[in-house]
């Protein structure tokens, strides 16, 4: 007999992690299934153990930049010795009892469902009410020719690594390969980045890519932009990397940051009913539903894959199963790549206002000519801000900051954007100084609405 529970959810990445919490802290019976380790791709090759050995070069980088400091140091093993312990040393032991304590059903296997309302875990048959499906994306290997010939790391490897490599080539300029290159720019290694694009965070505003690019440079990494490798050979102990332009670059290894794939292969989704699009990302409505009894979130919905949103899309599942609908929005979303300084936008594009038909105004502060705290923060002061505005409705549609701790105070912004709070509002607010966020005054009165 298959045992039955009111939810199961796949995969418990912390989209799944935050649903199977809600709903087991409301009293149903929950199976949390995953086939890896509970917590899935942020917490063990993504978001933490990333943002943990960015973080010592941030700090070093700031005492080099304080005038009066002086003296800090980068140390490769302890900062490696700190990730893996953020990393849970890739160990859930800790995860599956605290959701056993919690009442959960906990099972490591590989799920697929099977029928309407079941759920096959390794041969083990679950029913179940409601079946979440949290499966998450993994990186997406480009198809050049002959890369299985070279050293290749995606994400989990190199946020793995116990070494770093003297040379990397990594491929790919937007958030993975940006904060990519310059975490192992710092640690020494040499960086040649390859953007087949024409700028780098090519999905932002095209000054942020420039002044991503800069920063990048100044760091010391080699960024090429509208590079595209055709294919890959090993030359001796070296990686090569051949371009479309006819020229090559080569390092000890090749890092792939070119995008994300939704992982819904085997999961017996079609016999589900659930509508998978182009991408082979799981189509979903308003609440995450994707057929009757089953629902989706995070990176399997392919519709902004960060950590945030997965565990807010968690949110609206839950509470939609418990009997309070909720309708996911996405407007003012943060978007932060910690790089150095860092790199935050919220909102729209002026690309994408303009594919909505919306006139804009925007404008652009360099916050050193416009504000103290560059100023007290470091000594070559660093910071951008930009502002698009409907000038119509005489509210904010986006925003981007280029600008150290960007990643803290973009969320003004964001909260302005989604919550549609007005210029005039906004204008007349008083904020700290002296602080980043006064750059926001400056901005918006350079719109001149
Ligand atoms: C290098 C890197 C850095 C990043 N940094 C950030 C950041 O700083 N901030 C941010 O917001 N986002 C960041 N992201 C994105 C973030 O990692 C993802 O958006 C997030 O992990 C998505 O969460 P999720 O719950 O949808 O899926 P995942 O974290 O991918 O988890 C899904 C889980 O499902 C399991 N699973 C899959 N199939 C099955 C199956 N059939 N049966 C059982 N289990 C299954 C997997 O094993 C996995 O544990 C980063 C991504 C990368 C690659
Ligand atoms: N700080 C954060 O929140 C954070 C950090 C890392 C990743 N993420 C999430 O992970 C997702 C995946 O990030 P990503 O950077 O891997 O993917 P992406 O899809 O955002 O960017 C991939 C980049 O690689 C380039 N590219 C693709 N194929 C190429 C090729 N053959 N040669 C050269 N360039 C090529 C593309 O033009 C694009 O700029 C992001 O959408 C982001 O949401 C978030």
């Amino acid at each position: 007999m298959a045992e039955h529970v009111d939810v199961a959810v796949i995969g418990m990445g912390p989209g799944g992690e935050v649903a199977a919490s809600r709903l087991l802290s409301a009293g149903r019976r929950v199976a949390v299934i995953e086939r890896e380790l509970i917590g899935g791709e942020c917490a063990y090759w993504a978001c933490i153990p990333s943002k943990t050995v960015l973080r010592p070069p941030e700090a070093a980088g700031g005492v080099d930049r304080a005038a009066g400091a002086d003296g800090a140091r980068l140390d490769w093993p302890a900062a490696r010795d700190y990730r893996d312990y953020m990393a849970r040393h890739l160990d859930d032991a800790g995860q599956v009892s605290g959701y056993r304590d919690a009442g959960a059903l906990v099972l490591k296997g590989d799920a697929r469902i099977s029928g309407p309302g079941r759920v096959t875990v390794d041969g083990r048959e679950l029913t179940a009410d409601h079946v979440i499906v949290a499966t998450g994306s993994e990186a997406l290997t480009p198809p050049i020719e002959g890369l299985d010939q070279v050293t290749v790391w995606t994400n989990r490897e190199t946020y793995t690594a116990a070494d770093l490599p003297g040379r990397a080539l990594v491929v790919g300029g937007s958030a993975v390969g940006v904060e990519t290159a310059q975490f192992l720019v710092r640690f020494g290694v040499q960086v040649t980045l390859l953007q087949r694009g024409d700028r780098l965070m090519g999905r932002e505003e095209a000054r942020v890519g420039e002044l991503a690019e800069a920063h990048l440079r100044e760091a010391g990494v080699d960024v090429r932009t509208g590079s595209e490798p055709v294919r890959a050979r090993r030359d001796g102990a070296d990686s090569v990397l051949d371009l479309a332009d006819g020229s090559s670059v080569r390092g000890d290894v090749v890092i792939v940051a070119t995008g994300r794939t939704p992982r819904t292969e085997g999961l017996g989704l079609e016999d589900a009913g659930v509508q998978i699009a182009e991408s082979g990302a799981i189509v979903v409505d308003e609440h995450c539903r994707a057929a009757e009894g089953v629902w989706a979130l995070g990176d399997v919905t392919g519709i902004l894959p960060f950590t945030h949103v997965a565990k807010y899309q968690g949110r609206i599942v839950a509470d939609t199963i418990l009997g309070r609908p909720r309708t996911a929005r996405y407007d003012g979303v943060p978007r932060v790549v910690f790089a150095d300084p860092e790199i935050a936008a919220a909102g729209l594009t002026q690309g994408q206002a303009r594919d909505q038909g919306l006139t804009t105004v925007s404008a652009e502060v360099d916050l050193a000519q416009a504000i103290a705290r560059p100023w007290t923060y470091e000594r070559d002061p660093r910071g951008h801000l930009g502002l698009l505005a409907d000038p119509n409705r005489r509210v904010l549609l986006g925003a981007w900051v280029v600008a150290p701790q960007a990643g803290e105070w973009i969320h003004q912004a964001s909260l302005a954007i989604r919550a549609g709070i007005g210029i005039d509002t906004l204008l007349d607010q008083v904020a700290q100084f002296p602080t980043y966020t006064e750059g926001y005054v400056t901005a918006l009165e350079a719109l001149d609405l």
